[in-house]
């Protein structure tokens, strides 16, 4: 749903009903959502939803996408490394392997006496069977080869060509994150082509077999990502070497760019909350688009200009043809002119006719397209005006898919729900009401605090004079709010979990049974010492311009889920009947109950009345009766 808030901010405003419908319109095409379609009002009060056109049978694919912003979790890069920009896994999978265990032994070594340590030490016993620090070594060097790891589709690591510390499955993803928003978030920014990160070969089977500066050393005192900072995501660690030799400030898309000042921005996300991250991947694509919309505003402009010359020109060389002199006195008889072309008695001066025949056929185009921008500025008074109102407008243009997700500010948002959730411990408790309500007030309070600083840093990193709306606190907090609200948790198939799963059945693979049996002999003391660990996905959070429409129920219809790729498919969990909405679930509902599902349901923000919610709800009030009556 749109939002409805009261702010000034025009990015905040109600997106027109028709913009938005002309915008989905767009996202279904370009997804090729086919028996799709996004109708704007649901019913029940749940805004926007997602309807089918056509019959869906079950296990039908409805769609695929890919996020329009998104991050994996900091502890998660850690763990499993994936390209920044796709989330496919990049590295080997004995790198993969050795990354869990380091992250094994980490995690044993921080607990506590509240642990069950019996259990700890059995899991210990386990690493300590399985490897020694020399053979982790080896896993994470690229040294040491598992049986059958060739079989596992794994990219080679691109490293940003700024010199940060974000790495990429392949060039084309490297590009496409530096072109998108990395340009202008990237700490380092030495603007150099993609570098591989690995000097080896493609002759091993694609394995991608990396000298890939390893993310953890065998003494797993291991950094994030490419090993140097503290930082992951946008903004991840450094280069001292290419720091030393860039300018402090870099001018980029209209924007004063200090790197170093990003670093303190995404050293303070990674301390406090990973949608930062998010906010800011969206803030920096916002302000390219908006940049190029400009730039091509201001191109056209110029054609236009350039087209009234030639006009001009080709009126002086029809004067000495007068026939063709007296009919070309409008754009539109130039261009009628320039087809009829033959005939002309001005026969020197066709070209030039034909010339400004395509160049107002031009400038009309353009004209057309910056209709609204010209509409614009003659409404408005001084020039500073109508730059402003230039900015504004390709601003709003490039927010739109944003727009028309964005929801009620990050630190309301939260603050509801620790209401809600107090007030029903309240009532289930003796409850204080007048110190709930201090508690939900102090955390809206300190929320709206930490979104400050880290919206300050932010903008000391992004100097920005064109587009105030977009570094405005309240836009900063809807964003974060819309994330907390709309986005699809990320959980990419570790390549851990699919060597697992392939050893196992390698029928389903096409993979010889002897060779596989063979395999599991050798690996089977690292798969136990990694247990359940071994599945754990990459996991992160993204937004999604057509999952984001889909609303939530405890009885769905269709189930989101990531492929190996990044790329997240939305599937028929059951038949889907022409004109039913696809419904997704928001939470682990299967098995709860009415009462537990609403307190998930809290973080979202809505109190559902599905189907099994409303019947549910009725079957306990008829109960509640029946027990009275009796
Ligand atoms: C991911 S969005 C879904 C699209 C949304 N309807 C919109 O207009 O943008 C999630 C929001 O939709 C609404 N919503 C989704 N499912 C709902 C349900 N079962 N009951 C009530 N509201 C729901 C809530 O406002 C929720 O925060």
């Amino acid at each position: 749903m749109a939002s409805d808030t009261t702010s000034n901010n025009p990015l905040l405003q109600l997106v027109p009903q028709d913009t938005a419908n002309e915008y989905y319109t767009a996202v279904l095409s370009s997804l090729k959502a086919n028996g799709i379609e996004i109708r704007p009002d649901a019913g029940g009060g749940r805004g926007k939803g997602v309807f089918a056109t056509k019959g869906f049978q079950q296990g039908d694919v409805l769609w695929t996408e890919r996020p329009l912003a998104a991050v994996q979790q900091l502890d998660s890069k850690l763990e499993v490394s994936t390209c920044s920009h796709c989330f496919k896994a990049v590295g080997t999978v004995e790198q993969h392997v050795g990354g869990k265990i380091c992250c094994l032994i980490n995690e044993l070594s921080d607990a506590t006496e509240e642990d069950d340590l019996r259990q700890v030490q059995d899991r210990v016993d386990k690493i300590q069977a399985a490897v020694n620090s020399q053979f982790l070594e080896g896993l994470l060097q690229g040294r040491v080869d598992l049986p059958l790891t060739g079989e596992v589709d794994m990219a080679e690591p691109v490293k940003c060509r700024g010199g940060c510390s974000e790495e990429y499955c392949s060039s084309g993803c490297e590009a496409e994150a530096w072109e998108r928003y990395h340009c202008l978030l990237c700490p380092v920014g030495a603007a150099e082509g993609p570098s591989s990160s690995s000097s080896s070969s493609s002759d091993d089977k694609g394995k991608g077999k990396a000298a890939a500066a390893p993310q953890h050393s065998a003494s797993c005192s291991h950094s994030p990502a490419g090993g140097s900072s503290s930082s992951s995501g946008d903004g991840a660690g450094s280069s001292s070497s290419r720091r030393a030799q860039k300018p402090a400030v870099q001018q980029l898309h209209g924007v004063a760019v200090n790197r170093a000042k990003l670093g303190a921005f995404f050293e303070h996300a990674d301390e406090t909350n990973d949608i930062f991250r998010v906010a800011a991947q969206v803030i920096a694509s916002t302000i390219i688009t908006a940049d190029k919309l400009l730039q091509q505003a201001a191109a056209d402009t110029a054609e236009g200009a350039e087209a009234g010359a030639a006009y001009a020109r080709a009126i002086s060389a029809a004067a000495a043809g007068e026939r063709i002199a007296a009919r070309v006195v409008t754009p539109a008889h130039a261009a009628a002119a320039a087809a009829e072309g033959a005939g002309s008695t001005a026969a020197a001066g066709r070209d030039e006719q034909q010339e400004a025949a395509a160049a107002f056929a031009r400038a009309a185009g353009a004209a057309q397209a910056g209709s609204t921008v010209q509409q614009v500025l003659v409404a408005a008074g001084s020039e500073q005006q109508q730059q402003q109102q230039q900015c504004l407008q390709a601003l709003q243009a490039a927010f739109l898919p944003f727009a028309v997700g964005h929801k009620a500010a990050w630190w309301d948002v939260v603050a509801e729900q620790q209401e809600e959730a107090e007030q029903q411990e309240g009532s289930e408790s003796d409850g204080d009401s007048d110190s709930e309500e201090v508690d939900a007030a102090e955390l809206r309070a300190q929320l709206k605090e930490l979104a400050a600083d880290s919206l300050a840093l932010l903008r000391a990193g992004l100097q920005d004079s064109r587009f105030p709306q977009l570094f405005d606190l309240q836009l900063y907090g809807s964003l974060v709010g819309m994330f907390e609200l709309n986005n699809l948790a990320l959980a990419v198939p570790a390549p851990v979990a699919r060597y697992k799963d392939m050893l196992l059945h390698p029928a389903e693979y096409g993979v010889d049974m002897d060779a596989a049996a063979a395999a599991v002999q050798e690996v089977q003391p690292l798969l136990e010492a990694l247990g359940d660990d071994a599945d754990a996905p990459a996991e992160g959070t993204g937004f999604y311009a057509l999952q984001s429409c889909v609303n939530h129920s405890c009885a769905p219809n269709a189930a989101a889920t990531c492929l190996p790729s990044g790329q997240m498919v939305l599937r028929a969990l059951t038949d889907i009947a022409a004109g039913s909405e696809v419904l997704l679930s928001y939470i682990e509902e299967e098995g709860a109950g009415l009462q537990e599902r609403r307190a998930m349901l809290r973080d979202y923000g809505f109190v559902c009345s599905c189907e099994r919610c409303s019947a549910e709800e009725l079957a306990g009030a008829l109960q509640a009766q029946q027990l009275v009556a009796a």
